[in-house]
């Protein structure tokens, strides 16, 4: 029986996993060899950034169980996968929600304060002076109010401002949050927001779902930040919406293609900000998915449920399914 990890483990995180599951042999492939050595997992915990042959992982017949080391499941939840009910897959949503607040923040007063245009300036040596906007008394409108939402919707509070949200499950609306709204009253939401904040999963369901109809439908002179996933956004929709002046800016930290292509237009545009994927990044962020898979391979030693476990053919939990002990 096997465990393969393909994450940025240290030998300390390899341990702790080791000790969870002692009958196990816990094996750290990497990048560099989890597609040779995926199809030996019966569990595999990690986010594989390389290529997988999926196909050879189902026909070994020995997976049962990934927990990913991501929130986002775009990485391991593909059609055989999604299929195959012998194999369970949890999430790490929310377990990096601090820094994806951080990260949502930084993106978000960049634009507002036209820190694109003043940084240009400052590489030019040149003394610009703009008027800026500001956050305060706006309305926010965060789409998916999960672990990630709940977080910003939380440290976004004290500055005054309005906050609205819609999710796939709109129950549990926290104090903060003055409107919850099921997922398909988005449109609504975009109808009120000025700066719109792309919290939610991509899955069949929300790729594109910025398309050109749902910017024209935001406000003019609102923001976009997404970090999410960018396939949620139709990229040429978005550069056309900045274009005309509908769009007073975007904060991204995820695009349609990573890395974001040399020749995009995004990269000159100075109401854009853009950050190289890194919401989730921290220095605890091998120490808290390490410590999730700690809890979880116990449970699932037990027989019990793991904690975020997903519908696969959503790619996120239930509410009731949510790991809690970190938030
Ligand atoms: N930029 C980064 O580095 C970074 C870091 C973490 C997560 N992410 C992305 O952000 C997403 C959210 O992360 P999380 O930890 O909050 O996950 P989560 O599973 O805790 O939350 C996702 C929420 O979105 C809701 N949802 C699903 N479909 C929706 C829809 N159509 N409209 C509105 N809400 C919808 C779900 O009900 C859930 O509450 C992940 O799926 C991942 O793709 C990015
Ligand atoms: O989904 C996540 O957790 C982040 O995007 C890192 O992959």
């Amino acid at each position: 029986m096997r465990i393969v990890l393909c994450y940025p483990v240290g030998q300390k995180h390899i341990d702790q996993i080791q000790a969870a599951a002692p009958d196990y042999e816990v094996v750290n492939a990497g990048q560099e060899r989890i597609d040779e050595l995926l199809p030996t997992a019966e569990i595999f915990i990690g986010h594989a950034k390389v290529p997988v042959n999926w196909d050879r992982v189902l026909e070994a017949g020995k997976l049962r169980w990934i927990q990913s080391s991501a929130a986002g499941l775009d990485h391991c939840l593909v059609p055989g996968v999604i299929e195959n009910d012998a194999i369970v897959v949890s999430s790490a949503s929310g377990l990096f929600a601090p820094q994806v607040a951080e990260q949502t923040f930084s993106l978000l007063f960049g634009v507002i304060r036209r820190a694109p245009l003043f940084f240009r300036a400052e590489a030019r040596r040149e003394f610009v002076r703009l008027p800026t906007d500001d956050l305060r008394g706006k309305t926010v409108g965060i789409v998916g109010l999960g672990g990630n939402g709940r977080f910003l919707a939380r440290v976004l509070a004290p500055w005054d401002v309005r906050l609205v949200a819609t999710d796939y499950y709109p129950v549990d609306c926290p104090p903060e949050v003055s409107q919850l709204w099921p997922a398909d009253q988005l449109d609504r939401l975009l109808a009120e927001s000025d700066v719109v904040i792309l919290t939610l999963p991509l899955n069949a369901g929300t790729k594109g779902v910025f398309d050109a109809e749902r910017f024209a439908k935001m406000k003019r002179g609102s923001y976009l930040i997404n970090v999410a996933r960018g396939s949620v956004v139709q990229e040429q929709a978005l550069c056309d919406a900045l274009a005309s002046g509908h769009l007073a800016g975007a904060g991204l930290d995820v695009t349609e293609v990573e890395p974001l292509p040399p020749e995009s237009k995004l990269w000159d545009d100075p109401k854009v900000m853009i950050s190289p994927h890194v919401g989730a990044q921290s220095h605890r962020r091998v120490d808290d998915s390490t410590a999730l898979a700690v809890i979880n391979l116990k449970r699932y030693q037990a027989g019990e449920p793991v904690y975020n476990r997903v519908d696969k053919r959503l790619g996120f939990p239930h509410p009731s399914a949510v790991y809690r002990g970190q938030a």
